[in-house]
């Protein structure tokens, strides 16, 4: 709600796409055809929620939630050049660097020594843009590791997917809504806005 009230080119955007859909493109652009106040969402309209899927993979990659990960070697392991000695605490991934930089690196906690294997600038990494998204070529692998990747993955990926997008359809077409206090926000670790988050909602008229 944070971003979306501050990026107004954006919230257009959303609100365009939910109203006349990308969700919802058989229905037309035609304000008439928009999905009746009440209709629940179906399956397949969120399938068809392709830019506010981008936004909120976008505000995951700024604003990820999760700070990294822990993993301990079980065994001596070798890598890049370098030897991971069996119990070593190893923090093999810095969501918030990986997903802003785009950068793959290895953290080994026991020596405090950080490596990064691999930095990968992404295009434009400190604006808002969920369009980056639209062409999967130009987000290199593993660089959007919001949940984590490899075998450990979040399980709760499309769960968490299919809720985020419930909720912005809903937020977004029942209120307008404007920020009452500063917006920035510190990290503890996770992001935690500094003056709270006071928002005023008005309630849409159903349409
Ligand atoms: C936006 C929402 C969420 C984010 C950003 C997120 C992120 C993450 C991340 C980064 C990990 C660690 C992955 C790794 O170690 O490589 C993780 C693990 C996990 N998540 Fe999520 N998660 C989200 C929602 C959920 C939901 C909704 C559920 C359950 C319904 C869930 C269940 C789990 C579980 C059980 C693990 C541990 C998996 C394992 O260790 O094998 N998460 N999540």
């Amino acid at each position: 709600m944070r971003l979306l009230a501050n990026e107004p080119a954006v919230y257009a955007a959303v609100l365009q796409g939910i109203y006349t859909l990308d969700s919802l493109s058989q229905r037309g652009r035609d304000s008439q055809k928009r999905k009746p106040s009440g209709e629940f969402l179906k399956w397949e309209d969120l399938a068809k929620m392709k830019y506010t899927r981008r936004v909120a993979m976008e505000t995951l990659r700024i604003h990820s939630p999760v700070f990294g990960g822990f993993r301990k070697a079980l065994k001596d392991i070798e890598y890049g050049g370098f030897l991971i000695p069996k119990g070593w605490q190893v923090s093999e991934i810095l969501i918030l660097v990986t997903c802003f930089f785009s950068a793959i690196y290895l953290f080994l906690l026991l020596n405090s020594l950080s490596i990064i294997l691999e930095l990968r600038t992404l295009h434009n990494h400190q604006k808002f843009d969920p369009s980056r998204f639209e062409n999967q070529a130009s987000v290199p692998p593993y660089s959007f590791v919001a949940f984590g990747g490899g075998p450990r993955t979040c399980p709760g990926y499309e769960f968490a997917r299919i809720e985020t997008l419930v909720t912005i359809h809903y937020i977004i077409t029942h209120f307008t809504w404007k920020l009452c206090a500063d917006n920035s926000f510190s990290r503890d670790p996770m992001p935690v806005p500094t003056q709270g988050l006071p928002i005023q909602l008005v309630p849409k008229k159903p349409f």
